[in-house]
């Protein structure tokens, strides 16, 4: 058994726009081992969302292998595949997508409440999301609904909300795309933060170079391969 949690075989990933065939990921090759911080960089239009999409099983690949913990994906079936979803992976956009009507630790809880059917540890959950949101710098926004936090807060419940289910890897997609440049900052070593004291396993794409320097290891996505930097 090797110690990789994410490994990419010869991923190839096309479309087809009338009859051209558009190659985004062409035989790209990755193994990220539990608690690296890596970031992949790439001119618009490189495949960065591809990847993203492909690494959180949201998107399939053409041919190639795609490995969580050993785990072939291509042999899962879709129940298979959410339940690894869910196991493995915590996701954070460039948009919060939090739920207005609900206050800033509900939004934290709710993905709890999405795959747990058996509630009986509603206090523990809550307890864990009061943690997370402490560790995120958030701890007398609690009860804030999100027209009351700011564009940094929002962003930063939603990171609290992709950990509430302890991921093995957390997936972002331009997390600082929305921000202004101190509110990135902050972000940025609150990343750091998370992978240096909790170990947390974090892959994230971005256009900015900021977020990538406190990353462990900087890719560049370039002819659909990687390139690290
Ligand atoms: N469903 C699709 N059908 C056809 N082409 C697509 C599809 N999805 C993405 N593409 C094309 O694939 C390429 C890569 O798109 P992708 O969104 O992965 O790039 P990106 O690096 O994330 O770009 P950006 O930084 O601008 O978000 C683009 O040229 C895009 O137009």
């Amino acid at each position: 058994m090797n110690n990789h949690i994410l490994k990419l075989e010869n991923i190839h990933k096309y479309y087809f726009e009338n009859k051209n065939k558009l190659h985004i990921l062409n035989n790209l090759n990755l193994e990220i081992k539990s608690g690296e911080f890596i970031s992949i960089l790439g001119k618009s239009g490189s495949g960065k969302t591809t990847l993203l999409n492909i690494l959180g099983l949201l998107d399939a690949v053409n041919s190639g292998a795609l490995y969580y913990d050993g785990i072939n994906i291509n042999e899962l079936n879709e129940q298979e595949k959410n339940i690894t979803r869910n196991k493995y992976l915590g996701f954070v956009f460039q948009f919060h997508y939090l739920l207005p009507e609900f206050t800033a630790l509900e939004n934290v809880t709710l993905p709890c409440f999405v795959q747990n059917k058996n509630l009986k540890n509603i206090n523990s959950i809550k307890k864990r999301a009061s943690e997370l949101l402490e560790i995120l710098e958030l701890k007398d926004r609690l009860n804030h609904k999100p027209s009351m936090l700011s564009g940094g807060e929002k962003q930063r419940v939603a990171v609290a909300r992709a950990l509430i289910n302890n991921p093995k890897v957390l997936l972002a997609d331009e997390p600082t795309g929305n921000l202004d440049e101190e509110t990135s900052e902050h972000i940025n070593s609150l990343f750091k933060k998370i992978n240096t004291e909790f170990n947390q396993t974090i892959i994230v794409v971005t256009h900015s170079s900021e977020l990538a320097n406190v990353s462990q290891k900087r890719y560049h996505l370039k002819k659909g391969a990687l390139v690290l930097k």
